[in-house]
């Protein structure tokens, strides 16, 4: 961006999810700073999202506190929106939590103010008591201002809370604290921003929605409970420990292992040893980290206490004004955003190393170490594209090392954030209940089906409970089992508890299971078995496959309209078969992800690998160097018992899998040379991704949708997709984010295989590049050979029904061409996906490896196998 209204842009310094943050001036006055936030009114496709930026500008232009970023202006044009803010040059907290090292070499201010307040320890992130208690009662004459204002802010994190330069535009303590500031006056200013959140208190319904980052959310957010203005005395007390201990007080790989990490401490706080806190700010913290807001400290309590009202003059540097006070107009004169004293040194392969260990030396900075070392993630492969993209980041080393090293907290959040949401949703959906009036849905009416048509409303919900194993539904769901014909389909009855991951106790939930089971299907356990022991590499996919009979008898007429269905007109009546149809695309590059998946982590694997996965996040630095000497040495604790009865009650991975059928595969995986599994991992990572995509899709027109519709009831069918939907989603979200760790794990030992003077670049583009389209269509054809062997065999139709369908499926997802890989915003998963864009300003963008001609032919295929499917089908029913 160029300019915006009366004022022009001049470098990126920030982005969060959905804006991009510039530095910028007034035209007409070079020395008038702002800070410019661009949020594109493409990536507000929500109406919700688009509801949170206006309600940011709504606040921002009413509130005005020392200790809350100002709006100065706000631009909207036809594509974007640009907040026009005070800015803040020395950047968010995080510089000072996750950067003070380099800072101290580089930034002459800070390097200063570090030297008058110098940290507790250099062993940890932690800071000096000064800035502690500084910052905290900034914090909390800014939340006294909310309140006043009946605001919760809801996204209280280090990212939101910026830092302007000291000592300009007053001059000593007295006026400092005359203008309305409070805290010490020659440390950096802490300002709340980042209003996306903030409602209106009197709002409560809108008080419901979820939202904020999780390492710092109330554990009220995280369970999806109703909440209060008190989420955001919970997220006080983590930023106040973060600043005393160096990390946050609870650190999971989600939100759901953050809640149960939260609610297991059982209000038991603690400190690490290195953190000499004096007991009266430890109890500050604690009563702010309670985990029931009823107990937790109120806010006159808070704003009452001792550590918050001390008196800090004693911390004020007079005789050190005049150093500081040049040193601050030195950063404004030099105009240079904090980020720019950063990494201006490219780092060495070997640097990079070094920087693994000293990360470790912070426990609960070793994996982003790992995400985020450059010798643990392959650059994408080389293209003549990637290589001047390459050329121009090599002018831009500090900047580049900056967003990297902040794209773990951005990938986390980020994906953090669509998770919530999908889960609120979907949380939203089922509880507003059915609609009492269903609408025929085509399909629903074609298969008369009993469950799915069952008239419904919130209050049948005690239906379910009554009946317990309802026999009604029994003999709906296996008298439906054998679909049209009523007679091939194996029956469902004896399928139907093997799908269901949902919590049992909930006769709702239960409901809904069966009828998930009923729509997609399960596998007894004689076919699990067969599976595992003949493991054809399609079997799977064709197990797993009930739901197509249902899901493609309009395939051809649907298929025009996926492309692109967030742009379609959404009603009740369509609602049903786009969601069916996105289902479906989701469901095949799931069942393949899955083939993959049970190849590189079957069960017995998985075990110890989701157990190290969950050890790594919490282990001190010496358990992770001795994890890396001695792999297989893992004790059985309790984590992994926990973990082994989860998957053995087929809750969690290996589904349907049988231990020596896939130690079998384990046994291959690990004789494959190491390039071939990481090829695997990526490929299972890709396939993955792009189910996550879809189904993230999926939710974006239930959303669109659900918020558009005035009624707030739904069909039985609409909420059975829906929930399924979500339960997808969760389990790709923690399988993709566990073999992230696994390559990393995998290119780690890789690259200390390789010969010590290779480069870097080398290392990393000896990695063969995954193509997604190319997958989906080998896989693709080898299903449909497979159908039609099948087929002239006189083998089992209805699994050759299946297979054209999957194969057909399939191809329709490879025409894609929209940005799975950006579903997240940035890439979440950073893997070696080929990006085809000969455009450098382009680099972002996902490029469909197929040109016009590929396509035509996979329009082809698809036409001819659309074509036998449907005589196979006229053969079958005539059979029967
Ligand atoms: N007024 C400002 N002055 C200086 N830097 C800013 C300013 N506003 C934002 N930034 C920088 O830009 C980054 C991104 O800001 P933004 O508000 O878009 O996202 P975020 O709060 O980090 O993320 P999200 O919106 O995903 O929660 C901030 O973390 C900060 O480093």
């Amino acid at each position: 961006m160029a300019s915006a209204g009366n004022y022009t842009a001049e470098k990126e310094i920030g982005k969060g999810s959905f804006a991009t943050v510039y530095r910028g001036h007034l035209t007409s006055d070079k020395s008038q700073h702002v800070a410019i936030k661009e949020v594109s009114r493409a990536k507000l496709k929500n109406k919700k999202l688009l509801e949170n930026l206006e309600i940011e500008i709504a606040i921002l232009k009413k509130i005005k506190h020392p200790h809350i970023v100002g709006l100065i202006d706000c631009e909207r044009t036809s594509t974007d929106f640009y907040l026009i803010m005070e800015y803040c040059a020395l950047g968010d907290l995080t510089f000072l939590l996750k950067r003070r090292k380099e800072l101290m070499e580089n930034h002459p201010l800070l390097r200063t103010v570090f030297e008058k307040y110098p940290p507790p320890s250099e062993n940890h992130n932690g800071l000096h008591r000064a800035f502690v208690l500084s910052y905290l009662q900034q914090l909390a004459s800014a939340l006294k201002f909310l309140r006043s204002k009946n605001l919760v802010h809801r996204d209280i994190k280090p990212q939101n809370l910026l830092l302007s330069t000291p000592l300009i535009g007053y001059h000593d303590s007295k006026s400092f604290h005359e203008l309305g500031f409070v805290g010490i006056y020659n440390l950096p200013i802490l300002k709340i921003a980042d209003f996306g959140f903030a409602r209106f208190l009197p709002n409560t319904s809108l008080a419901e929605t979820l939202c904020g980052s999780p390492l710092y959310m109330a554990p009220e957010i995280l369970n999806y409970q109703k909440y209060n203005a008190k989420a955001d005395l919970w997220s006080v007390g983590t930023v106040v420990f973060e600043m005393c201990c160096g990390t946050p007080p609870f650190r999971a790989s989600n939100h759901l292992e953050l809640f149960k990490k939260i609610k297991r401490a059982n209000d038991v706080i603690t400190f690490p040893s290195y953190c000499n806190i004096e007991p009266e700010l430890k109890e500050l913290i604690c009563s702010l980290l309670t985990f029931d807001p009823a107990q937790r400290i109120g806010f006159e309590e808070f704003f009452a206490n001792k550590v918050v009202n001390e008196d800090l003059s004693s911390y004020e540097l007079e005789d050190d004004l005049p150093e500081l006070e040049s040193k601050s107009k030195g950063i404004v004169e030099s105009n240079m955003f904090v980020s720019e004293y950063l990494s201006k040194q490219p780092k060495s392969p070997n640097s990079n190393l070094a920087g693994h260990q000293s990360m470790a030396d912070n426990p609960a900075e070793l994996s982003d170490a790992l995400k985020n070392s450059n010798i643990l993630t392959a650059p994408a492969v080389k293209t003549d594209h990637t290589q001047a993209v390459d050329k121009k980041a090599s002018n831009n080393k500090y900047h580049n090392s900056l967003v990297s090293d902040r794209s773990f907290e951005r990938e986390y959040v980020v994906v953090e954030k669509k998770s919530v949401e999908v889960n609120s949703l979907a949380d939203e959906v089922a509880q507003a209940g059915f609609n009492p009036n269903p609408i025929k849905h085509p399909t629903s009416t074609q298969n008369q089906n009993v469950l799915l048509n069952e008239q419904f409303s919130p209050n049948n919900q005690q239906y379910f409970q009554n009946q317990g194993e309802n026999p009604r539904l029994l003999r709906a769901t296996s008298s439906s089992s054998g679909g049209s014909d009523g007679s091939r389909r194996p029956s469902l009855v004896d399928r139907r508890l093997s799908i269901s991951s949902l919590n049992p106790s909930n006769a709702l939930s239960r409901a809904l299971g069966i009828a998930s089971t009923r729509l997609f299907g399960g596998a007894n356990q004689q076919q699990q078995q067969q599976q595992i022991t003949s493991s054809p590499p399609y079997s799977q996919t064709l197990l797993n496959s009930q739901l197509f009979h249902e899901l493609t008898e309009n395939i051809i007429l649907r298929i025009d309209h996926l492309q692109h269905p967030e742009t379609l007109k959404l009603d009740n009546t369509n609602i049903v078969s786009i969601l069916e149809s996105l289902a479906a695309k989701a469901f095949v590059v799931y069942s393949y992800a899955e083939v993959k998946f049970s190849q590189i982590v079957p069960l017995s694997t998985t075990l110890k690998g989701m157990a190290n996965f969950e050890n790594r996040r919490s282990m001190d630095s010496n358990a992770i160097a001795e994890e890396q000497d001695s792999d297989d040495a893992e004790e059985e604790d309790e984590t992994l018992k926990k973990y082994k009865e989860d998957c053995l009650s087929t809750k969690t991975f290996g589904k349907g899998r049988t231990l020596s059928a896939t130690s079998q595969l384990s046994a291959t995986f690990n004789k494959l040379p190491r390039s071939e599994m990481i090829l695997l991992c990526n490929e299972a990572i890709v396939l993955y991704m792009k189910a996550l995509s879809i189904l993230s899709k999926s939710m974006q027109v239930t959303s669109n949708w659900w918020y558009e519709s005035q009624e707030k009831s739904c069909s039985l069918r609409v909420n059975v997709l829906v929930q399924w939907l979500r339960e997808k989603f969760n389990e790709c979200l923690e399988k993709a984010d566990f073999l992230r760790l696994k390559i990393n794990d995998l290119r780690f030992k890789h690259a200390s295989e390789v010969a010590e003077n290779q480069t870097l670049e080398e290392k990393g583009s000896s990695e063969e590049p995954v193509y997604l389209e190319k997958l989906l269509y080998d896989r693709a054809l080898e299903i449909s050979k497979m159908a039609a062997h099948m087929e002239l065999k006189g083998e089992n139709l209805y699994n050759c029904e299946l297979a054209y369908a999957t194969s057909l499926w399939m191809l329709e997802t490879s025409l894609d061409d929209d940005d799975f890989t950006n579903a997240y915003g940035d890439y979440p998963f950073k893997t070696n996906i080929h990006l085809k864009s000969n455009d450098v300003e382009d680099k972002e963008k996902y490029h469909s490896v197929l040109d016009e001609n590929d396509r035509i032919i996979i329009r082809k295929y698809i036409d001819s196998i659309a074509n036998r499917l449907k005589i196979l089908r006229q053969k079958m029913n005539h059979q029967n």
